[in-house]
């Protein structure tokens, strides 16, 4: 890696600022899904195993008034994160100032810290001011001078410019390291979109298309193929002059899409039938249709043709990437298409198997297979903008070697 990692750094005995993505899912109070938080333990153990002193940063949701705060405190993750590392976490209840800084300075070789929701800086006096999310150079700077060193392993936050990532390291030239987590995520979605192991297939799904074209496109280069499933499928429909009915489309992205068709030949696979809905309920009445919906109809899910398709072509891939669900996932009678893909991947055991994206891996654990691929990314937003080729800011920032 061209960047400087945890390795690199001095530790001992020093204050350790640490930037990772404990964005999990809260409810009343307790951690749902704690993946993210035990993605990042092996980076933290080793800063703490090597006399760090380590100060660990996060957001937590999104605020934008004063009254979001109380439900998005990191408190329950410092309970959690002491748990699953088995000794006591300090939860510092704000951001700034001499609270903060003096729990610093009591910190001994090995502890660790955390402080509130970094976001709670979007909000000062009842004011959106999102210093933050938007990388105010202040803050950056404010909390750069807490620390010796600063490992950023937060890669489900890597799209951001925050303070708490672009910030610290732009103040910490030449002290600014990747953490493993962030290491391991280049690592695997670096070898599968620029050198992976052929057949790569893609497999997209997921609503928006807008948001997944430059995926597409970027993809068009690198894959052998790539089977486009879930809502962003329709649009691509709309394209071929399939009839869509009632189904979800970009309208102003029906020309980008046949664009695309042309440009991909045959390597782009689309879903032969669908699962049609005559509304947008788990209750409605449904069907199974090859090629035109109907007016009045609407695909919710691919259908059993499609999966045998689109298993035909994963059946000999080496290298496999997926984002999105092939269905509208949340409703159990749709569930069957990403489920059933979902179960297919976790059979290619000689294949590099890639999933990313909050639908997908909630999916593939539903389903238990998770421990049969190769990776899960912590990143949805994150993983697609690499995909796209893009430059994640908060790997721009870390130093270089
Ligand atoms: N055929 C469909 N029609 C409408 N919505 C769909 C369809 N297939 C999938 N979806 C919805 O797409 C959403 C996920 O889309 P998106 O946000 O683009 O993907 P991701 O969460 O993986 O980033 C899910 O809420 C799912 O219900
Ligand atoms: O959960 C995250 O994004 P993701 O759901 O796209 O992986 C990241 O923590 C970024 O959070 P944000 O989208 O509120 O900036």
């Amino acid at each position: 890696m061209a960047k400087l990692t945890v390795e690199d750094l001095p530790l001992e005995g020093k204050k350790v600022l640490m930037r990772v993505d404990f964005n999990v899912p809260i409810k009343d109070g307790v951690v749902g899904d704690d993946n993210r938080i035990v993605a990042a333990l092996p980076t933290i153990k080793y800063v703490i195993d090597h006399g760090g002193r380590a100060i660990l940063f996060s957001h937590l949701g999104r605020i934008k008034k004063e009254e979001d705060k109380p439900g998005l405190s990191l408190r329950p993750v410092a309970e959690r994160l002491s748990n699953l590392l088995n000794k006591p976490v300090t939860f510092v209840p704000v951001t700034e100032g001499k609270q903060l800084e003096d729990a610093i300075d009591n910190m001994k070789n090995g502890d660790v810290l955390l402080v509130q929701n970094t976001r709670y800086e979007d909000v000062k006096d009842g004011e959106y001011v999102k210093r933050e999310s938007g990388n105010d150079p202040e803050l950056g700077k404010y909390w750069a001078s807490l620390g010796d060193v600063f490992v950023n392993d937060a890669f489900g936050t890597a799209h951001r410019k925050h303070a708490s990532n672009v910030g610290i390291a732009t103040n910490m030239p030449g002290k600014a390291a990747a953490g493993y987590l962030m290491e391991k995520e280049i690592k695997f979605l670096g070898d599968a979109v620029d050198n992976p192991e052929r057949p790569f297939v893609a497999i997209l799904g997921g609503a928006k298309v807008s948001d997944k074209i430059g995926v597409i496109d970027n993809l068009l280069d690198k894959a052998d193929k790539i089977i486009i499933g879930g809502g962003m499928a329709y649009t691509f429909y709309a394209a071929k002059g399939i009839k869509v009915g009632n189904s979800l489309v970009e309208k102003d992205k029906i020309d980008v899409a046949k664009q695309i068709l042309d440009k991909a030949g045959d390597k782009i696979v689309l879903p032969i039938d669908n699962v049609v809905a005559d509304k947008f309920n788990n209750d409605a009445d449904t069907k199974v249709v090859e090629g035109d919906i109907d007016d009045g109809w609407m695909a919710l899910d691919i259908g059993p043709k499609s999966v045998k398709e689109f298993e035909d072509v994963l059946k000999d891939a080496k290298t496999v990437v997926w984002n999105g669900p092939m269905g509208v996932f949340e409703m159990p009678n749709f569930a069957k298409g990403t489920l059933e893909i979902g179960k297919f991947l976790g059979t290619l055991t000689d294949a590099t198997t890639i999933v990313g994206g909050g639908d997908s891996t909630a999916a593939v654990k539903e389903l238990g297979v998770a421990d049969k691929l190769t990776h899960i990314s912590t990143g949805g937003g994150a993983s697609l903008t690499y995909l796209e080729g893009k430059e994640l800011p908060g790997i721009a920032a870390i130093s270089d070697k």
